[in-house]
């Protein structure tokens, strides 16, 4: 993939550029195979999307002023350092995407939201001088800009402030922004008043009717939640779910926990009749729209069809569907019963010793993991001897980076 902004030397993100995708992918499968250790015969061809135009969510550093924003990064070390880099025109960007951040930086430039000052503060003799509230405090309001576009085309936006202060402003100018982008499903506010390299706040404030962001999946509608956690890469994805369904259904397990749940996807992409499914996530949030999704399919119209099945058979599948919120190892080491098959995906810090122990010593005969951190899969696989990987297979999630998303099927030893 060509950019210009990589040629140019202001923007160094995608870390692989030099090279070509399908190199890329072999420095990839070399590196995860390498990791993991596993015979030849268990890898399956790698799932590789499209190399431009994949990401679903932009999330933009506002730089320059109220009156002329900046939507980007701030630069490199080198010629760009500290300055506001534009990269509305990122080529990772659909351009339904790309479309959305001429209206945005015209809200921004109408509600006069100040960008907030994210460069380090530097003193006399360039030395870097420590941030004090009361510098924080002049320093604007605006630090990101985060945008999602959902499959159908429509947009989740996400302000994220220093304070609560623009708020009136931006509902004010919020009809307006409706009229500018139709796509529009869902604004909200995020509050983040640390000084800190940490994206956001705990607190959101949604100004929209809509709260969620219907992101259709093979016919299943997840509702994103602005602090929801999605996978970034939809159409690779889908490819995830899909591999997923098909190696879980091969096992056709009767009970099957989906750790990690998030807003549902594995779990309710491997639902089915007679199979009893039950979703753990700490996020409560992700926990209340998977329960939407799952009570959504259960009372399809009886003439609809959802990923090739009829309202029946989605109404048998989701009768034994269960999500919870809590901690995904205090469940499992809670819980004395246990189920067929467990499939994981945890954050980049991996399952740990207490979970990956509980599955070692449990009788459950079938693991999926699905990871985006091949170190923390091999030291986890190490602490589960008696669960063999029999499949495996490499997704290319997030081209031009050296990340990857690896999906590994695990059967008990007999
Ligand atoms: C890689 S995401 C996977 C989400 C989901 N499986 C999907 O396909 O979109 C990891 C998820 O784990 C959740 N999480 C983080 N720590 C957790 C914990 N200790 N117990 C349960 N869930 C946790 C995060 O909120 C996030 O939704």
């Amino acid at each position: 993939m060509q950019c210009h902004h990589y040629d140019a030397g202001r923007c160094r993100s995608c870390t692989l550029l030099d090279l070509t995708h399908p190199q890329q992918v072999r420095g990839k499968e070399a590196h995860v195979r390498g990791l993991l250790a596993l015979p030849d015969d268990v890898w399956l061809a790698p799932v590789v999307g499209d190399e431009a135009g994949f990401r679903n969510k932009a999330k933009m550093v506002v730089t320059g002023t109220a009156a002329a924003p900046v939507l980007g990064i701030l630069g490199p070390p080198g010629e760009y350092e500290g300055q506001g880099v534009d990269l509305t025109d990122c080529p990772l960007y659909p351009a339904e995407l790309q479309a959305a951040f001429e209206p945005l930086a015209e809200l921004i430039r109408r509600a006069r939201l100040t960008p907030y000052d994210l460069t380090p503060t530097f003193g006399p003799g360039g030395r870097r001088r420590k941030v004090t509230p009361k510098d924080a405090a002049q320093r604007g309001e605006l630090k990101h800009v985060i945008v999602t576009l959902s499959p159908a085309g429509e947009l989740m936006v996400r302000l994220v402030l220093r304070s609560t202060e623009p708020v009136a402003r931006l509902r004010k100018h919020l009809p307006w922004l409706a009229g500018a982008l139709p796509a529009l499903a869902v604004l909200s506010v995020n509050v983040q008043p640390a000084h800190a390299a940490v994206l956001e706040g705990a607190e959101e404030i949604v100004l929209t009717e809509r709260q969620t962001l219907g992101m259709e999946l093979d016919g299943i509608t997840l509702h994103l939640r602005p602090q929801s956690f999605f996978q970034t890469n939809t159409e690779v994805a889908t490819a995830l779910y899909r591999q997923a369904r098909a190696w879980v259904d091969e096992v056709s397990p009767a009970a099957l926990w989906d750790l990690y749940c998030g807003v549902g996807g594995f779990a309710l992409h491997c639902a089915a009749p007679g199979r009893a499914v039950t979703g753990i996530e700490i996020s409560a949030e992700a926990v209340a729209s998977a329960t939407t999704t799952a009570r959504e399919l259960a009372t399809l119209p009886p003439d609809a069809v959802v990923g090739g099945h009829d309202a029946a058979w989605w109404r048998a599948a989701t009768a034994d569907v269960e999500f919870a919120a809590g901690d995904a190892a205090t469940f499992a080491l809670g819980t004395d019963a246990d189920p067929d098959m467990v499939i994981v995906n945890p954050p980049r810090r991996g399952i740990g010793t207490d979970l990956a122990g509980r599955l070692e010593a449990s009788g459950v005969r079938h693991v999926l993991y699905s990871s985006c951190n091949a170190a923390t899969l091999a030291r986890d696989l190490a602490d589960m001897p008696s669960l063999r990987p029999t499949r495996a297979r490499l997704l290319d999630m997030f081209p031009h980076t050296d990340h990857y998303e690896v999906l590994v099927l695990l059967e008990r030893a007999a």
